[in-house]
């Protein structure tokens, strides 16, 4: 079986398939419109999100049995085609659950504490105690939404904090030792803080908008590891500058990557400009499933989940 690789991973991703009697290809950078030229030839592909797979792609793809995608995110796959031309889709979210928890985390621990403030301020020689006054998290009440892979995970870490973790899930029963299941509504009334654990789909792009903040009971922090459009940044930004976000960890934005480079130009817009100047913002570049480990551990189990379905 062909395999193509379309972006790269962990070695032990091609050596386990190789292993297994695979024969790797790779191809990091040519377009879609090449790859789509080449696609017929393959029985699988290895993909994160380089470029979506839609159904022009799928259709192309005419021996194509597998993808496996190096992450957990499936957003840029058409799955409802993939399953009409029985391509088996399989993704890894087991790789990078626990980075994406500790990730979660840190960013809350370093807003509580205004840590990323309080660096600069050192640094500039400017030294405020009392204004960096933290928060703990003992007696407090985390809301996850989506408690999934990663939503367990950060609940896992937040069980040694005496804190409450509640969460709420579209699927019933997922209650656990470590968090709680509630209604959307009891959540907003309950929680100090918001960490969003939901893939990106219908339902979840823009949920955090006006109507949603305005829902909660108490001002909160919001902890974002989870996809960019979940968030409307415009409606985030007017619920910081109110103070009804008191503080905000964004791994992920509404626009990223390449969009995200011209947020830098005179066509950034407004409320992007300014939440980049909010000191009680804390951002990072889409890196919270993207650890040391999890490079290793998304490969691994996308080549066992691969060899264990089509072995040869
Ligand atoms: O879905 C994921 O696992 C993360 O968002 C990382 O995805 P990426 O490797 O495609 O950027």
């Amino acid at each position: 079986m062909k395999v193509l690789h379309l972006d790269s991973n962990h070695d032990i991703l091609a050596s386990m398939l190789e292993d297994a009697g695979y024969t790797n290809h790779y191809d990091y950078t040519s377009s879609k419109e090449n790859i789509l030229k080449v696609i017929s030839d393959y029985d699988g592909l290895i993909v994160r999100s380089r470029f979506p797979i839609d159904q022009e792609f799928l259709k192309a793809a005419q021996k194509l049995k597998f993808i496996g995608r190096v992450g957990a995110g499936l957003e840029n796959i058409d799955l409802d085609v993939a399953q009409k031309l029985h391509i088996a889709c399989y993704n890894a979210p087991e790789g990078n659950r626990n980075a994406v928890g500790e990730h979660a985390l840190g960013m809350l621990l370093s807003l509580f504490n205004h840590l990323n403030r309080a660096d600069q301020e050192v640094r500039n020689g400017i030294w405020l105690r009392e204004e960096n006054r933290g928060l703990e998290l003992e007696g407090k009440t985390v809301g996850l939404i989506g408690y999934g892979n990663m939503g367990k995970s950060f609940a896992r870490k937040l069980s040694g904090f005496d804190c409450k973790v509640i969460f709420y899930d579209l699927k019933n029963g997922l209650e656990d030792k470590n968090a709680t299941q509630v209604s959307l509504k009891e959540l907003q009334s309950q929680a100090d803080v918001l960490s969003l654990h939901t893939p990106q789909t219908t339902l979840t792009t823009g949920m955090v908008n006006k109507e949603f903040i305005a829902g909660f009971k108490k001002p909160f922090y919001l902890i974002n590891t989870a996809r960019g459009k979940s968030v409307i940044i415009a409606d985030l930004v007017e619920a910081l500058e109110s103070g009804k976000v008191k503080g905000a960890g964004l791994d992920v934005l509404e626009y990223e990557k390449s969009s995200f480079t011209s947020l830098f130009d005179k066509e950034m817009p407004l409320p992007f400009k300014k939440l980049l100047k909010m000191d009680n913002v804390l951002l990072s570049p889409h890196v919270a499933g993207w650890t040391i480990e999890s490079k290793y551990k998304l490969a691994h189990v996308i080549a066992s989940k691969i060899i264990k379905n089509h072995g040869l």
